[in-house]
């Protein structure tokens, strides 16, 4: 046991060795489209990878004892992965989000486990406290869905892996609970402040480097001088 296993309630062992985390990642290249107007594409793609970077760091830290898996196309990408020891699956990427998890859940289910947290890479403030609320949820729940603020899935904890077909697009959150309700299945629905805040538009950007400028550190410092200051201003991350 590490000095971590301390703090989790028994109400979550049940899903510590069963349990795979899987973080789905665009190529860089690809990544942050709906920031193309605010940031450089260098600055845009930095953001995309410090974002990663900061979610493998995340669990490592916090949950060293849960198996990781990034699926990607960019071999950049899961080459980081490898050096927080993540396991790896390339998918081409030509199909779109929902394909690499059905993929990624295929190595899942075949690797033996018996749950799945689907977490995006680009989570402004990842907290461990809202990750053991998700996994005290699934203890009577098939489905638990973190809800993005805009309706959409930011985490999604399923036991088993394929319990429901993934949908991930406009309002999923409302589609992952129709699956899960059409399957029989107890889902439960969590508003939680941190996971429902991913980085989509150049607003969220700001806020989260206003709120964390540690966390945005190397990011900034790299690519300041590459920011469109139109839209995002210096002065927003004095
Ligand atoms: N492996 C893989 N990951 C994806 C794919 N599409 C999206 N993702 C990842 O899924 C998570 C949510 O992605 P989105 O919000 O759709 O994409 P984004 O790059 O963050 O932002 P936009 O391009 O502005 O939509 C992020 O971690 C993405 O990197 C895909 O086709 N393949
Ligand atoms: O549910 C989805 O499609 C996204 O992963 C999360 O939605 P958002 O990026 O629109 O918040």
């Amino acid at each position: 046991m590490t000095h971590h296993s301390a703090m989790y309630s028994p109400s979550i062992y049940h899903l510590i060795d069963k349990l795979c985390v899987v973080i789905p990642m665009k190529s860089p290249k690809r990544s942050k489209q709906r920031l193309v107007g605010s940031l450089s594409d260098s600055a845009r793609e930095k953001l995309s990878l410090t974002l990663f970077e900061n979610t493998l760091a995340f669990f490592q830290r916090h949950f060293p004892m849960l198996d990781v898996l990034v699926v990607s196309e960019s071999l950049e990408v899961l080459s980081l992965a490898q050096s927080y020891e993540a396991n790896t699956l390339f998918d081409d990427g030509e199909k779109g989000l929902n394909s690499a998890l059905d993929f990624a859940c295929d190595w899942v289910k075949q690797s033996g486990y018996d749950s799945q947290l689907i977490v995006p890479s680009d989570i402004a403030a990842l907290d461990p406290e809202e990750i053991l609320t998700l996994m005290k949820a699934a203890h009577d729940a098939s489905v638990v869905i973190a809800v993005a603020k805009d309706g959409g899935t930011n985490a999604l904890l399923t036991s088993p892996p394929d319990a429901i077909q993934f949908e991930y697009g406009c309002d999923s959150a409302s589609a992952h609970k129709a699956n899960a309700t059409n399957n029989r299945l107890a889902c439960r629905s969590l508003h939680l402040a941190n996971l429902a805040l991913d980085i989509d538009h150049s607003e969220d950007l700001q806020v989260a480097v206003i709120r964390q400028p540690e966390r945005f550190k190397a990011w900034r410092d790299n690519s300041a001088a590459l920011m469109k200051k139109t839209l995002i201003k210096e002065r927003h991350y004095a």
